[in-house]
């Protein structure tokens, strides 16, 4: 028995004020029914206006577990989604063991039903080992308790277009989508960061935004060739939004996500050489910023994704050249959409429940969650004061890494609560540790 929470004057999708009653896992009444229905034992939370939206669903969270547990552990990563607001998050396949079997998605996936702080999908990789050679067991992953959807080599990209081909014709039978990480290895050797004039100043090596746009041009080719889903990763460029308009436009059955980074920050920051800021794909120019917003604002871009991806102090605290690629974003991304998509005036708060829940659910195929707020649906929400402004301090977030490139800045919005289930994983904006319960 989960308890009984009557949410009072929140604001569904930021649209006019009521009460939510949430009973029993699921949404009970909302309106005049909720104060009645709700007794005596129902925790009261006095909205006064604050967000209540479907909880968050990240298609794209590197958990590290298993392999680099000193990184993350599904249960550190799925606390750090709580805190962001999320109640279900995708599993990337880039672990070690790879993610590449119905045993190893098997294991993740009890990892994240065990931790209990959200719903855990993993991701199954396309090729044996991401080795880029020969599909893996996309049928076994499908059909295992896991129930993938989703596959992707993520980390590396899928080069060869004959396994693209294959898996893109592969995934049909189950209704799976190919997330492409989108980057041509030729024309990336050795890159350290966006080939432009600051790389040039500094002297670093550079990943050419046709590099990304190249692959993602051939895969939505091949996507309408064969007639199946094909999703693009982290889209970074100018470019690559203009072909993605162009595939929909045609017809062709693709979606894309952006990352809360590649909505925010340039390579201006590499000026620094601090590795914080190292990411693949690497931060592009203010004018592939500005082309982001407007592609996410006009539906081009489906979803924001995080990206999420942990790294020890080892990895990071080192020359540019030897750091890892990537960036924590779980716990910051529903501020960085706030700020750059919201109090800019270019998605409303409904938007941002569709770009953040509702889209990546249907991506995902993940039942249960991206629902309507409506009686009856399973209770997985997420409550946000936008009012409230913070300064990010990563030592203090649940993620088990601090390499976050946000670390010092304030930003808009706070997580004030989330429900799995109806039960809170968060409340009063801190984690509910004690109500984790291990559920089958
Ligand atoms: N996005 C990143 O910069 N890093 C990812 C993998 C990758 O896409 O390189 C990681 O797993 O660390």
């Amino acid at each position: 028995m989960t308890r009984k929470y009557l949410l009072r004057d929140v604001s569904p999708l930021g649209d006019g004020t009521t009460d939510v009653l949430l009973a029993d896992g699921v949404i009970a009444a909302i309106g005049g029914d909720a104060e009645s229905l709700a007794g005596d034992d129902a925790v009261v939370i006095n909205g006064g206006g604050l967000i209540l939206l479907p909880g968050l669903v990240d298609l794209h969270t590197h958990l590290r577990e298993p392999g680099r547990e000193d990184a993350e552990t599904v249960r550190s990563g799925t606390r750090a989604a709580a805190m962001g607001g999320f109640t279900a998050v995708h599993a990337m396949a880039n672990t070690t063991p790879t993610q590449d079997t119905a045993g190893v998605v098997e294991q993740v996936w009890r990892l994240g039903r065990d931790a209990g702080w959200a719903d855990v999908r993993p991701v199954g990789a396309v090729t044996v080992g991401l080795e880029g050679e020969r599909l893996a067991e996309l049928g076994a992953m499908a059909e295992s308790a896991a129930q993938v959807r989703v596959f992707s080599d993520d980390g590396k990209c899928v080069h060869d277009p004959v396994v693209m081909r294959r898996a893109l014709e592969y995934v049909k039978a189950f209704d799976g989508v190919i997330a492409q990480h989108a980057q041509e290895p030729r024309l990336t050797e050795g890159a350290q960061m966006h080939e432009g004039v600051v790389s040039a100043e500094l002297g670093l090596a550079g990943w050419p935004a046709v590099a990304e746009e190249a692959i993602i041009a051939r895969d939505v080719l091949l996507a309408e060739h064969v007639g199946s889903r094909l999703h693009v990763c982290h889209l970074s460029t100018a470019g690559s939004v203009e072909i993605i308009r162009w595939a929909k436009s045609r017809g062709i059955d693709v979606t894309a996500e952006v990352t809360p980074h590649h909505l925010m920050l340039t390579d201006e920051l590499a000026r620094g050489y601090d590795p914080v800021f190292k990411v693949n794909p690497p931060l592009r120019t203010q004018r592939d910023v500005e082309a982001v917003r407007e592609g996410l604002a006009d539906g081009t871009i489906d979803i924001v994704a995080t990206d999420h991806a942990p790294h020890t102090r080892e990895d990071k605290d080192c020359e540019w050249g030897a750091a890892a690629f990537g960036m924590t974003g779980l716990e910051t991304a529903l501020s960085v959409v706030q700020e750059t998509m919201v109090d800019t005036g270019r998605l409303t708060w409904a938007d941002v429940a569709r770009v953040l829940s509702t889209a990546p659910a249907r991506i995902g195929r993940v039942p249960d969650h991206g629902r309507p707020i409506a009686v009856g649906e399973p209770a997985n929400l997420t409550l946000v004061d936008p009012g409230i402004r913070r300064v990010v301090v990563p030592e203090q977030q649940s993620t088990q890494s601090v390499n976050s490139p946000f670390g010092g800045r304030e930003l808009s919005g706070c997580v004030i609560a989330t429900w799995l289930r109806g039960r809170a994983t968060v409340m009063d904006g801190s984690a509910c540790d004690e109500s984790v319960v291990v559920s089958s």
